[in-house]
């Protein structure tokens, strides 16, 4: 299937692309006959790769054979004359060539990463020899690295050297360390787990437990063609919980996309989603940026620049789960206008009027039409003094026309997209009946999820009540719960509803970071 035109960031090399010392493990683990444990050329494989090391390292024959190769070399041919500094790097980093930070940073400010580098906490003196390259983003670079105290892989992200992505940075390591430590001790809500950071050569390192391929890339996997009910769930479950907890602590991650959900590896062969990058992250009442959330995922109040709260992530969260089910983004605009449009389309309704009235980009996408908008009145029995621009209409004004994507499945709304799903045919009688009590519901659930007015839009632990989660059968439109301050039995003791949790970082970043940074002097 085609690719969606989803504006993407330069990704790197897949990971599962082969790297030269992955193909001498694949070669290894042949040799010493650990074959069932070999990666497959395309699956991530972290697990039997680790576990390939592992083996070869403790091999005796193995080591021998690998640590005296030089000597080895030198004994077969006396001429052989290997200089240490000659050896060739091999790069990850794109571009390579040394401009800024004594030519250790590329043009982009990116710390020019290569394969055996090694990245070193000095107050604790951990090392991190870097394998291979995981993803370069906005903030930095994110590479698998063997961690030489515990080994084990570990995803190192390395923060652009720049005062601003430093500074970001530094709010992640702040957010994230006080979801893991305060409020998911345990590591049982779905949320990264943050093992270290330091700063090593200007750049600030974060080390995160190695989880495995994005959500996106599952979805690419599969040819976008959506995963099976049973995953939607699952998935969804498990993300809903990282929500909640994230409510409870007052976060708001304004990131969340399916690049930003990563699978975790098997445990008891049961599939596993975490939420990771809280590098957009803010906490709620603390909001700065007006400019966040990626565009598919953007909720109208972002878009429309009105103050926002922790439901623009539920917004986003309803838009993944749509799109892993079915395979496809549900608003991929091309412009903001055009995501806008398609909401209208799809959802059917339109923000209220009191958020348009008050929001600073109303004028962008609005008509204001004085009074009830005439042809507004039939619009889902929404009465509106607003109605979006035309096409034409925003030609006119902005003197050229707005961006408009491509649509990728049978344009109408939402519960006939689920419904007619795979888009055979658009008859819903021809489902059969449990099929259709599960489209049911999870249409009905997302009802509650892009729902236009925030204050409307379900909280994560409304919408962990509801059918499509719980499982229980369904059988009418949800009626969640009023959620403050009934938390239901059952749930109180998963989830830490510390209602000053939110405000703990108010002055802005968490004490023990604070002193972390202002004494650290970066090398
Ligand atoms: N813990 C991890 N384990 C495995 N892979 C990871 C991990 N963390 C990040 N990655 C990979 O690196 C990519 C980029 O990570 P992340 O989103 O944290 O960086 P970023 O610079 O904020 O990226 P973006 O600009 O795309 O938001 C992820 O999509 C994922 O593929």
């Amino acid at each position: 299937m085609e690719e969606t035109g989803r504006e993407r960031k330069a990704a790197g090399p897949p990971p599962w692309a082969p790297t030269k010392s992955t193909v001498f493990r694949s070669y290894a683990a042949a040799v010493v006959g650990d074959r069932a444990e070999a990666p497959s050329a395309r699956g991530n494989g972290v697990a039997a790769r680790s576990s390939n090391l592992r083996a070869v390292r403790k091999r005796p024959i193995v080591a021998r054979l690998t640590r005296d190769i030089v000597q080895t070399f030198e004994k077969c041919n006396p001429e052989f004359n290997y200089v240490d500094s000659l050896n060739p790097k091999h790069f990850l980093t794109t571009p390579a060539v040394p401009v800024h930070n004594d030519g250790l940073d590329n043009a982009n400010s990116d710390l020019i990463l290569y394969v055996n580098l090694e990245l070193v906490n000095k107050k604790s003196d951990r090392r991190y020899i870097v394998e291979e390259m995981l993803g370069q983003g906005t903030f930095g670079q994110v590479a698998k690295c063997w961690d030489a105290e515990t080994n084990s892989y570990v995803a190192v992200k390395v923060i652009k050297n720049q005062p601003a992505f430093y500074q970001q940075a530094i709010m992640e390591v702040s957010l994230l360390s006080m979801l893991n430590d305060k409020f998911d001790p345990d590591d049982q809500h779905h949320i990264v787990r943050m093992l270290d950071f330091f700063p090593w050569k200007n750049h600030l390192c974060i080390t995160f437990e190695m989880l495995g391929h994005n959500l996106y890339e599952l979805l690419k996997k599969n040819n976008l063609r959506g995963l099976q009910l049973q995953f939607v769930r699952t998935f969804s479950r498990q993300i809903l919980d990282a929500l909640i907890v994230m409510k409870g602590a007052g976060i708001i991650h304004c990131d969340l996309k399916p690049e930003n959900i990563l699978i975790t590896p098997k445990v008891n062969s049961a599939a596993g989603v975490k939420v990771i990058d809280f590098g957009s992250a803010c906490m709620e009442g603390k909001t700065i940026y007006s400019y966040i959330q990626s565009r598919y995922y953007r909720s109208p109040e972002v878009l429309l620049g009105y103050p926002y709260t922790t439901a623009i992530d539920m917004w986003s969260f309803g838009c993944i789960v749509a799109e892993l089910y079915i395979g496809l983004p549900l608003f991929p605009g091309a412009s903001e206008y055009d995501v806008l449009s398609r909401m209208i389309e799809m959802v059917g309704g339109q923000p209220p009027d009191d958020l348009l009235r008050e929001a600073k980009n109303t004028r962008k996408f609005f008509k204001h039409a004085g009074s009830i908008y005439p042809g507004n009145e039939a619009h889902d029995g929404l009465r509106s003094s607003y109605r979006i621009l035309t096409e034409d209409e925003v030609e006119a004004r902005d003197s050229k026309k707005p961006k408009i994507g491509k649509w990728y499945f049978p344009r109408g709304r939402l519960d006939r997209l689920i419904f007619s799903y795979p888009w055979k045919n658009l008859n819903e009688g021809n489902l059969p009946e449990a099929e259709k009590e599960d489209c049911l519901a999870l249409v009905d659930f997302l009802r509650g999820l892009v729902e236009f007015d925030p204050n409307k839009r379900w909280s994560p632990l409304q919408a962990s009540y509801h059918p499509f989660i719980t499982g229980e059968a369904f059988t009418g439109p949800y009626e969640p719960f009023r959620e403050t301050p009934v938390i239901p039995v059952g749930r109180a003791a998963t989830v830490d509803h510390n209602p000053g949790g939110g405000h703990w970082l108010a002055a802005g970043l968490s004490p023990q970071v604070v002193s972390m940074f202002s004494h650290a002097s970066i090398q």
